[in-house]
């Protein structure tokens, strides 16, 4: 029995390399790539059991609640989420119990490590600071990786106590020290030749730590999208990132 999964954003520049990796997988079978309403194709005789959604963050809701209706898990990659979405998302979910999402801000492996490095380091450091880097092309910012790693690091420091910062620098120009996200400053590249790439620096009297991690290729998300399509629907109700499939 192979299971049936549905693109959306087929066209994309993510969505092409899921539908390759789909195709190319034994046990799952592409039955609809979808962009824009367009259906690139449908098998109509096998509705999708999991929807994967890699579009962008002003129709991804839509998407969401769309699924969900109708009783489809879904794995999502577009970035844009906030607290008020996710908590939209829980709502939705509460009338469809045996429902699964997964929202990832990163499916790559390195980045989820990454991430969880910097969550451990962030107790011992009196700075902490992250720098994100992107492709031109991409529409938002912060990324949703560096929005996710900015709280993970926040919690850590509230969680250990830390104090604020240290920082007397008054800012000249409007934006000139980055965003601040729960405190945590995040400054975002782009530039043509990026794909993703992500530098959290941390900092304590005479010592710094950098946690580096670098997306060469979009293949490089695939095996985690992949374990998230083969999971989503053994873990009913909502799920960010996938940490917890990797454990
Ligand atoms: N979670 C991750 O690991 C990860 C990795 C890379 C990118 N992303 C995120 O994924 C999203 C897509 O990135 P991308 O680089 O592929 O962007 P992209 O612009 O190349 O692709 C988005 C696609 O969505 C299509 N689209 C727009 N509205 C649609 C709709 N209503 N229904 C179906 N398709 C629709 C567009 O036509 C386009 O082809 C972004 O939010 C990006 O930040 C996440
Ligand atoms: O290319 C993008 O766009 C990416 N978006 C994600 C983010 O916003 O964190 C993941 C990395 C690539």
């Amino acid at each position: 029995m192979t299971l049936r999964v549905g693109v959306l954003g087929a066209r994309g520049r993510m969505g092409l390399e899921v539908c390759k990796a789909v195709d190319a997988a034994p046990d799952l079978e592409l039955v609809a790539m979808i962009d824009q309403g367009d259906v690139l194709f449908s098998a109509s005789d096998n509705h999708a059991e999991v929807l994967v959604d890699f579009t962008t963050p002003d129709v991804v809701m839509d998407n969401l609640r769309w699924a969900i209706e109708r009783g489809i898990s879904a794995v999502v990659g577009t970035t844009g989420f906030t607290d008020d979405r996710l908590a939209q998302v829980r709502a939705w979910l509460a009338e469809k119990p045996e429902v699964g999402v997964l929202i990832a801000p990163n499916f790559g492996i390195a980045a989820v490590l990454m991430m969880q490095f910097a969550a451990k380091a962030a107790r011992y450091f009196e700075s902490a600071e992250i720098i994100e880097q992107h492709h031109p092309r991409k529409l938002d910012a912060p990324s949703g990786t560096a929005t996710r790693t900015a709280q993970l690091i926040a919690a850590a420091r509230e969680e250990a106590g830390l104090a604020p910062m240290p920082d007397a620098t008054k800012e000249e120009v409007d934006g000139a020290r980055g965003a601040s996200i729960n405190g945590v400053r995040v400054h975002a590249v782009r530039a043509a030749g990026l794909l993703a790439h992500q530098e959290v620096i941390f900092g304590t009297d005479g010592e710094l730590l950098t946690i580096r991690h670098d997306s060469l290729d979009r293949v490089s998300f695939m095996p985690g999208v992949l374990l998230a399509v083969r999971n989503v629907q053994k873990h009913p109700g909502l799920t960010i990132g996938i940490d917890s499939l990797l454990d």
